[in-house]
């Protein structure tokens, strides 16, 4: 998952880019960049890091301009090499740079018709350096010095019916805008806002309502599936569904882990999709489990806090934060090798005994995907002196890869994958056992009167890809490249951003 942000204002926008992009952090914690359109010229800095990292003070005084957009990234393509940070620069026609965040599952196909049929090359191995090229190529090829709104709209089509998976991204057309777009299935968030000021209306796109919260931007609304909107050069807005079939259907995943709680995300308050998880997953309990012996409900910091609350309160049952959160430590999920998730859960949370000892804990957390975590909490709670340990999960066994933006691209790392529930409570050492069901999560998060959405991408549960497209044979392919040894060292010397003078 990456975060994307763009800003089309009357003052410099370096500030609230970054400020965005540190509110944004948790959905992409490996680079982190930012570009500025400053008259006809572009500024960009990129790196890998944080953003707190990647961009010191005289990055910032050479990011000037009214308009820019950023991006933090959690690769699910290519390589984690600096080169591959976002946001990419083209530099015909016009000069465009986008930021990309979600997955083509037909990048490889894209890429081989770039370069035989329309004449471009690619020079890393990431997705979104695909999906900007197409872009590109497809204004290129209606031929116009000058482009208008209808224009963009005809080239973001085309974008629609060549590319597939999930994407939504952000992009600025020099001497013509900004736009954004969002694919048929509106996998991805993404959502846009507005803030008045003397000069005029200023807009915001984001991944998360969260970030123009930080900024004092009004939400709007989120992009419609298939949706793209431009904002020109005078500030007026234009929008179009430039896709021919849409079909909405967010990932529920969002909504479980990776979301910031305090988001909208296509008019669904996360924080109450989380506590309506909690509730469900409490009456599973009372359902399976009428006579349980829960003394208290411990939740595994941060994301499961919501729902571990809810379902002590449905429960009836004391709430306790047993496990304290080393706040300096980024999130573990979306860390880049399974040695370094490992390592960093003890270096993360840390038990107070007194919760523990002498109790029966209910430990609540929002997922178990590879078990990294569960596995080890279980362990620190007995180490810290519960007599027994149960353990719930607010979403159901992760059982098949994402494929679009979450990297969980090899089944046979995820720890519920061809294993029974029990198996599963084997490996964790947990004394119970308990997972969401799929139409409680399902019932938990649409439960939202003011939302369109009817379906959600749950494929990581139940294996239905919305696209209707991801044939066994791309997931092969995808596993053989991306588990997690292949991975090791994929950064090895790529890191030469090519096109762009990078402000290093
Ligand atoms: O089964 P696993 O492979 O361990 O993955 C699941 C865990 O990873 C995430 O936590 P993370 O530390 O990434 O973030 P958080 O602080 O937002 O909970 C998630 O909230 C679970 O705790
Ligand atoms: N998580 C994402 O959205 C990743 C975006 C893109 N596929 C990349 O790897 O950079
Ligand atoms: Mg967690």
């Amino acid at each position: 998952m990456c975060g994307i942000v763009g800003i089309f204002g009357y003052s410099p926008v370096n500030q609230g880019i970054y400020e965005a992009l540190m509110v944004l952090q948790h959905r992409g914690q490996d680079a982190a960049g930012i570009v500025t359109l400053d008259g006809r010229k572009i500024h960009l800095r990129k790196d890998n890091g944080l953003a707190r990292d990647v961009f010191r003070t005289e990055h910032m005084i050479n990011l000037k301009g009214n308009m820019g957009i950023g991006h933090v990234r959690y690769p699910t393509a290519g390589s984690s090499s600096s080169a591959e940070a976002q946001p990419f620069y083209v530099n015909s026609p016009y000069g465009i740079t986008l930021a990309h965040n979600g997955n083509l599952t037909n990048a490889d196909e894209l890429k081989g018709d770039l370069y035989r049929e329309d004449l471009r090359h690619i020079n890393t191995s990431s997705d979104s350096e695909v999906l900007l090229n197409v872009f590109a190529h497809e204004l290129h090829s209606l031929g116009k010095l000058r482009i208008d709104e209808n224009d963009v709209f005809k080239a973001v089509a085309a974008v629609h019916r060549r590319s597939r998976g999930g994407y939504a991204a952000v992009a600025m057309i020099i001497g013509y805008g900004m736009v954004a777009f969002r694919d048929p299935h509106g996998i991805r968030p993404i959502v846009f806002g507005k803030r008045e000021t003397d000069q005029g209306t200023e807009y915001m796109i984001a991944s998360e309502s969260v970030a123009l919260d930080s900024q004092d931007f009004e939400l709007v609304r989120d992009l419609a599936p298939g949706e793209a909107i431009y904002i020109d050069m005078t500030g007026k807005l234009h929008s179009c569904v430039c896709a021919a079939h849409t079909e909405h259907t967010p990932c529920i995943f969002e909504f479980v882990y990776f979301a910031r709680p305090d988001s909208i995300i296509d008019d669904i308050f996360v924080h109450k999709a989380r506590s309506r998880m909690g509730a469900k997953l409490a009456s599973k309990i009372q359902r399976d489990w009428p006579d349980h012996d829960i003394d208290v409900v411990i939740p595994i910091p941060d994301t499961s806090r919501t729902a571990a609350l809810a379902l002590a309160n449905a429960l009836g049952v004391e709430y306790a934060e047993g496990f304290i959160k080393n706040r300096y430590i980024g999130r573990t999920f979306i860390m880049p090798g399974q040695q370094v998730r490992r390592k960093s859960v003890r270096q993360k949370l840390n038990a107070i005994d007194s919760e523990f000892k002498d109790k029966r804990v209910l430990l609540v957390d929002d997922s178990i995907v590879r078990g990294t975590t569960s596995q080890q909490i279980v362990q620190m709670a007995r180490e810290a002196g519960a007599t027994r340990v149960y353990f719930a999960s607010a979403a159901p066994p992760v059982k098949h890869p994402n494929v679009y933006g979450i990297d969980m691209p090899s089944a046979h790392e995820l720890v519920a994958f061809n294993r029974s529930i029990e198996e599963v409570q084997e490996i964790i050492g947990a004394d119970r056992l308990i997972f969401q069901d799929l139409e409680d999560l399902i019932a938990a998060v649409k439960k939202e009167d003011k939302s369109a959405v009817k379906r959600f991408d749950t494929a990581v549960f139940d294996g239905q890809y919305v696209t209707g497209d991801v044939s066994p044979q791309y997931l092969e392919q995808l596993e053989l490249i991306r588990n997690d040894s292949a991975k090791q060292g994929d950064s090895s010397g790529a890191d030469v951003v090519i096109g762009l003078h990078n402000n290093r």
